[in-house]
């Protein structure tokens, strides 16, 4: 009779660091994104700030030109705090007057970039190709895609949002290398802008059906799917760890709001993967 020790079984595998973050979109002038931040990285630095937001990823997603001047406070207050940009070029250089550079991006110090925003596909034309190619160029310049995704119309279930949103999932991760560090932020169109998010089974079934899926799955690299559309305090919990943290809008353009949030999202409970 063998005396071998069975293998003891592989730990439980912990959840990704979970990751918040707001955007201005267009809604402040240079002045209030300076007083924000200043507001924001002061009450992180408080003796009494929470003790778990060194376990989250915190990002603030100002406007361009409001974004080095980002950077400069976040680097004199010595905070972890990422700052985002709310798009870019594919290209690095050349003849695109009126566009950003991701490579000026990574120069001054963004870390991420935000891609394909629901209002970027509306208004501006933006499209799952557009947007897979501006992936790439933000991976090849060292920082990571922020990519929204997300069903545009109400009411259609979850099985229709799922493929909707696989759809521009899989373009953009076809265009960035395999062990690329992605965040999808999952905004049903329908909910941006709102006065409340979607409900929390609907936000729920499609991240565990596109975390679970083929072109996510078996990744190599990190790939962190958060929830954006009108969330603000109270939301995290409600979600019960489904998702790895929350793109913020409107309701969190009050710091205290966001810093609320912040809190929220990083006491929550963790869960872990079977
Ligand atoms: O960029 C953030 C999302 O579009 C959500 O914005 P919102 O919370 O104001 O709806």
């Amino acid at each position: 009779m063998s005396t071998t020790p069975d293998p003891p079984a592989p730990a439980p595998r912990l959840r990704q660091r979970r990751i918040v973050g707001v955007s201005t979109k267009m809604y402040f002038s240079a002045a209030r994104t300076a007083s924000f931040v200043n507001a924001l990285l002061t009450l992180l630095a408080a003796p009494d700030a929470h003790p778990l937001l060194d376990t989250i990823d915190i990002f603030i997603v100002p406007d361009h030109v409001a974004l080095t001047a980002a950077v400069a406070q976040v680097v004199a207050a010595g905070q972890k705090v990422l700052v985002g940009a709310q798009n870019c070029h594919a290209e690095d250089a050349g003849a695109f007057t009126g566009e950003v550079s991701p490579a000026v991006l990574a120069e001054v110090g963004c870390a991420l970039v935000e891609l394909g925003h629901a209002e970027r596909r509306r208004l501006f034309g933006e499209t799952d190709a557009s947007t897979a190619g501006k992936a790439a160029a933000v991976v090849r310049n060292g920082m990571v895609p922020l990519v929204c995704v997300g069903e545009v119309t109400r009411g259609g279930g979850v099985a229709v949002a799922v493929e909707e949103v696989l759809g521009q999932v899989r373009s953009v991760l076809e265009a960035v290398p395999e062990d690329a560090e992605v965040v999808l932020a999952y905004e049903p169109v329908w909910a941006i802008g709102a006065s409340e998010p979607a409900p929390v089974g609907h936000v729920c079934e499609v991240v565990r059906r596109v975390r679970e899926s083929e072109e996510v799955k078996g990744r190599e690299g990190a790939t962190r799917i958060v929830y954006g559309g009108s969330a603000g305090p109270g939301l995290f919990a409600r979600l019960g760890g489904e998702v790895d943290g929350l793109f913020l809008g409107r309701f969190a353009h009050d710091p205290g709001q966001f810093y609320k949030t912040l809190c929220e999202v990083a006491e929550a409970p963790r869960l872990r993967e079977s």
